[in-house]
């Protein structure tokens, strides 16, 4: 089949490579030059992991090629795939923009039969404005179908290649014959396609993501309150992940969920319902939860430090809002970072992917070290914020003859407190006692 996507981000391009990886001809379209040149030259521009060989592959087989012109990209295509941005704009709610001005363009040079379908993320009732948009120039026959996409950064191509569902939403016979066509080779194990209207597809999405927001959101109160009343959110956690009604997954607490879709899409799901006059609790509390938990470590620090950070050296392991990534948007290191240079504090950070997307932001005002234990050489404390694999094993001596002061705030629960205790740290995380 053929097939266009344009957008060619995390989600693009993944769609993309990974539709031209079961033999159809795909063509990625985007509007930023330097992308396109370098995808052109076979430069991945995206760190995901396994996503490089396939991508190789196929562009060197001829079946993946981009372009910056939108009328020659869709050519012939059947299906033309929106994989654009749809950011928060002013009010919070998802900034259509993007979504509506290709849909605009693509009215205007459509010569044939497409099915249009919306892989960003889009609220209820977007299906029919796309529509609109094309019906207004289109001289030919099309749909519009919603597909939200499910996958996750750091594990997006097994994602998307063995989804445990595909979300499809239309009420065109034909559309849905074409898409399950497309679909069929990624659901041969009996994961199914679940076909629905439009509104229930768009609507899921942000169901989806906000249940997952909420389900980390929740045992991100459950460890506070582990922590004031003497249990271990770790087995509270593995104590109600065996139930299989609440299931094992998205129960890990921490300093808060990142990334560039959760914190967005709960807040735009909040001012749909806000639209519709609906005041839904449940979202407004995972916001304000989300927003404090993010600096939950920053008072144990400054309290260890009898409240002066001033001159003080903090080091930080982990940048990315989660590993496997290099994406550092809503990381809570960037909140932490922000926080302890308000405070007077001096930081020094290592992340094995994620280090030049921080210096694009935060510049100078951190120093960058290249390994882990680089950051701790003369820190005054080690605080960490992602759980790379890496940091889960480390060498606990080559720290303490590094660190001034042997102690940790961990915002992700890498180690056994026994073994922490054993090896003399002072040691603050999430839910658990603290080992001093
Ligand atoms: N990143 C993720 O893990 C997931 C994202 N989503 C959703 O998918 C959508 C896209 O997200 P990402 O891929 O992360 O965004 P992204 O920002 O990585 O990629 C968007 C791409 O669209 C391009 N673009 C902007 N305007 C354009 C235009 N007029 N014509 C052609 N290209 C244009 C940009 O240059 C960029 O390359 C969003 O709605 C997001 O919520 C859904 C599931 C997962
Ligand atoms: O719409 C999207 O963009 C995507 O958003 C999330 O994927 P992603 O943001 O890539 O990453 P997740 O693995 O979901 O992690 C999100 C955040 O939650 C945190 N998290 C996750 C799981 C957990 O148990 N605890 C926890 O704090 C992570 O550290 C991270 O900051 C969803 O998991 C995807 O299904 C969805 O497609």
């Amino acid at each position: 089949m053929k097939i266009a996507v344009v957008g060619t981000g995390y989600v693009g391009l993944v769609t993309g490579t990974c539709f031209s990886e079961t033999g159809n001809e795909v063509t990625c379209i985007d509007i930023d030059q330097a992308k396109v040149d370098s995808l052109k030259k076979g430069k991945i521009t995206i760190y995901e992991p396994g996503l490089e060989p396939i991508f190789d592959r196929n562009r060197k087989d001829g079946r993946l090629k981009f372009t910056t012109d939108l009328a020659e990209g869709i050519k012939e295509a059947e299906v033309i795939f929106l994989a654009l941005p749809t950011p928060p704009g002013e009010d919070g709610s998802a900034d259509l923009k993007y979504i509506l001005g290709v849909a605009d363009q693509i009215g205007k040079v459509l010569d044939h039969y497409a099915v249009i379908v919306d892989k960003s993320t889009v609220p209820v009732g977007t299906a029919e404005k796309v529509h609109a948009k094309i019906a207004a120039n289109a001289k030919v026959e099309f749909d519009v179908v919603s597909n939200p996409e499910f996958l996750r950064e750091g594990v997006a191509v097994e994602d998307f290649m063995k989804p445990d569902r595909v979300v499809v939403g239309t009420s065109s016979d034909r559309a849905k014959a074409i898409m399950e066509r497309l679909y069929a080779p990624l659901v041969r194990q009996g994961n199914p396609i679940i076909f629905m209207d439009e509104r229930s597809a768009e609507m899921t999405k942000y169901a989806a993501n906000s249940f997952l927001a909420m389900k980390i959101t929740f045992m991100n109160e459950m460890a506070n309150l582990c922590e004031l009343a003497g249990a271990n959110v770790d087995n509270v956690r593995k104590g109600i992940g065996t139930d299989s009604r609440i299931g094992k997954r998205f129960l890990f607490p921490g300093i808060g969920y990142g990334g560039s879709c959760f914190p967005k899409d709960v807040q735009a799901l909040g001012k749909t319902a806000q639209e519709f006059n609906y005041d839904f609790k449940i979202l407004k509390s995972i916001m304000l939860v989300n927003e404090k938990q993010k600096v939950k470590l920053i008072p144990q620090v400054k309290e260890y430090f009898n409240g002066d950070l001033k001159g003080k050296t903090i080091a930080l392991w982990g940048l990315a809002f989660k590993p496997y990534t290099d994406d550092i948007r809503e990381a809570p290191s960037l909140y932490n970072i922000k926080a302890l240079k308000r405070a007077g504090a001096k930081v020094v950070v290592f992340d094995p992917e994620a280090m030049n997307n921080v210096k694009k932001e935060v510049g100078k005002k951190v120093k960058y070290a290249s390994n882990m234990y680089e950051a701790l050489e003369g820190a005054d404390a080690l605080m960490i914020m992602t759980e790379w694999p890496e940091f889960r094993t480390p060498d606990f001596s080559k720290m303490k003859d590094k660190l001034k002061n042997k102690v940790i705030f961990d915002g992700r629960n890498l180690y056994d407190l026994h073994e922490i205790k054993a090896q003399g740290f002072e040691y603050y995380s999430i839910g658990r006692e603290t080992v001093k």
